[in-house]
């Protein structure tokens, strides 16, 4: 195999995937539809915040190993393994996937395509996806080139994205091609090297593998969440719970943090997505649980919209600060983030809303301009009625009342992550809230899912 590699979208994924290999040494060619995207890339400037790819997409622009173009008839000529990156989406006004891009990708690259090659699909995609590319693919056998196909679905987490592509815990890759594997062994020997599991399968189980993942990390968040909400009524320690369970080596401590729950680019459109295309496969009830689990989730976010408006006794001119937009920390990514729906049913119910996130004010503020970006904690926190901590950035797991307290208008604070001390906030006079808390001067059980 030839050393060219390219990728094929340039988003969270393919960006960082593109600059990895570059590390690993081989030649990489970054294609994406977006010019913007790919000038800001070649400039060597990355247009999201991603701990660690600034400096990798620098270095290798540097090198001369890292290039970007819109190209994709270039990328055809220059790869002999494509990666695709590109976006998988949920449809609007459905749970399914949208693979109109994936679609466009493969066939506006096969036609590119001048030599034999290997295309290696990294998006998340509906089960059934790579054979049905690979009958699309095997149309151009005619003309005399051979293009193999393989699925490796990629889980790197957002804020690590670099580190997990470097070291991934396992890689896992369907194809039916001998010489599908042969080149994807080359292109991760670094990784095989450190007995990184190679886990070789077919197209079905490998597209099932990532949204598998997906779907047992999202129980496992609700799964905690719906306990959190029998202990806002019954009382008890959530954190204590998660951990005591934590430590059965079976279960595992790990996405056992309850707080106002899953969001971003994969976990919930990903269980949407697996819901519908195992129903239009005739299964109907097998991932009904997933509706269950998406469910859970969505009220986590109704719970802090009701502790803040039953806090303020009504929301209207009330000043709201939130602290955090991103869908998690050490990320500038707002897709389908639980604080920033918060931020905007709040303002949407009458509060004004003041909103401060370390790396993620621009992107929140495309998506919802009406709220007051500021540019310090201090800032969005002066004046405030409640203050909410819904993205557990460092810099809010550092907050003590002390730093705020002469700052807001009332000492009332909402923890929607459980990474603050209540009795701390208490002793300093203040009124604490907290998902999985439960609230001592109101009835239980009247509170779940009340907006
Ligand atoms: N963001 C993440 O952390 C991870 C994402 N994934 C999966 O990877 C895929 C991509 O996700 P993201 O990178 O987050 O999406 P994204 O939206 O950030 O990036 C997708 C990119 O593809 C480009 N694109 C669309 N059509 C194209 C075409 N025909 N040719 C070239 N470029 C095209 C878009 O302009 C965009 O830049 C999805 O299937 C997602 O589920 C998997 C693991 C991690
Ligand atoms: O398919 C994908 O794109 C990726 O989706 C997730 O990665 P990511 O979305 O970057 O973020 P996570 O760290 O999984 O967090 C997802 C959401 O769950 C929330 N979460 C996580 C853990 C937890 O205990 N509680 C909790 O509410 C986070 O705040 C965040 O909103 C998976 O962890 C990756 O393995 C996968 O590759």
């Amino acid at each position: 195999m030839g050393k060219r590699l390219t990728v094929i979208g340039t988003g969270y994924l393919g960006a960082t995937h593109a600059a990895a290999m570059a590390e690993l040494g081989f030649e990489v060619l970054g294609v994406d539809v977006d010019p913007k995207k790919i000038d800001s890339l070649s400039r060597g400037e990355l247009p999201f915040h991603e701990p660690g790819l600034p400096e990798l997409l620098l270095k290798h622009i540097d090198s001369g190993r890292l290039r970007f173009t819109t190209s994709i008839e270039e990328a055809g000529a220059f790869g002999d393994v494509h990666f695709i990156a590109v976006g998988t989406p949920q449809r609007a006004g459905e749970d399914a996937a949208d693979m109109t891009y994936v679609d466009a990708a493969v066939s506006s690259l096969v036609n590119a395509i001048t030599r034999d090659a290997l295309i290696v699909g990294k998006s998340t995609v509906p089960v059934g996806t790579a054979r049905r590319l690979k009958s699309l693919i095997d149309e151009f056998k005619a003309r005399g080139i051979e293009i193999d196909l393989a699925w490796n679905p990629e889980f790197l987490r957002e804020g690590f994205a670099v580190q997990d592509t470097l070291r991934p815990d396992r890689l896992v890759v369907g194809t039916d091609s001998p010489k599908a594997h042969a080149a994807l062994r080359e292109v991760y020997a670094d990784a095989i090297s450190r007995e990184t599991p190679y886990i070789a399968t077919d197209f079905e189980t490998a597209e099932l593998v990532k949204v598998a993942a997906n779907a047992f990390l999202a129980t496992k968040i609700s799964f905690i969440n719906a306990f959190a909400e029998v202990t806002e009524t019954v009382g008890g320690d959530i954190r204590t719970l998660a951990d005591a369970i934590g430590l059965d080596n079976r279960i595992g401590r790990r996405f056992l943090n309850a707080g106002v729950g899953f969001g971003g680019g994969c976990l919930p459109k990903d269980i949407r997505a697996l819901q519908a295309r195992v129903s239009e496969l005739g299964l109907d009830r097998t991932m009904r649980f997933l509706s269950e689990i998406d469910e859970i989730n969505l009220r986590r976010r109704d719970r802090v919209v009701y502790l803040a408006e039953e806090l303020l006794g009504g929301l209207e001119g009330k000043r709201v600060a939130v602290l955090g937009t991103a869908f998690k920390p050490n990320s500038d990514d707002v897709r389908d983030s639980p604080a920033l729906d918060v931020a905007a049913r709040l303002f949407s119910g009458g509060a004004e809303v003041s909103v401060y996130d370390p790396k993620a004010n621009a992107n929140s503020a495309q998506r919802f301009p009406r709220l007051n970006y500021c540019s310090t904690l201090a800032e969005a926190v002066s004046g405030a009625d409640v203050v909410l901590v819904l993205t557990e950035w460092q810099e809010f797991r550092d907050l003590h009342p002390q730093g705020i307290q002469s700052l807001v208008n009332n000492k009332q604070i909402v923890d929607g992550r459980n990474v603050l001390g209540k009795d701390e906030w208490e002793s300093a006079g203040w009124t604490f809230r907290a998902l999985g808390l439960r609230s001592s001067d109101v009835p239980g059980t009247s509170l779940l899912g009340v907006t």
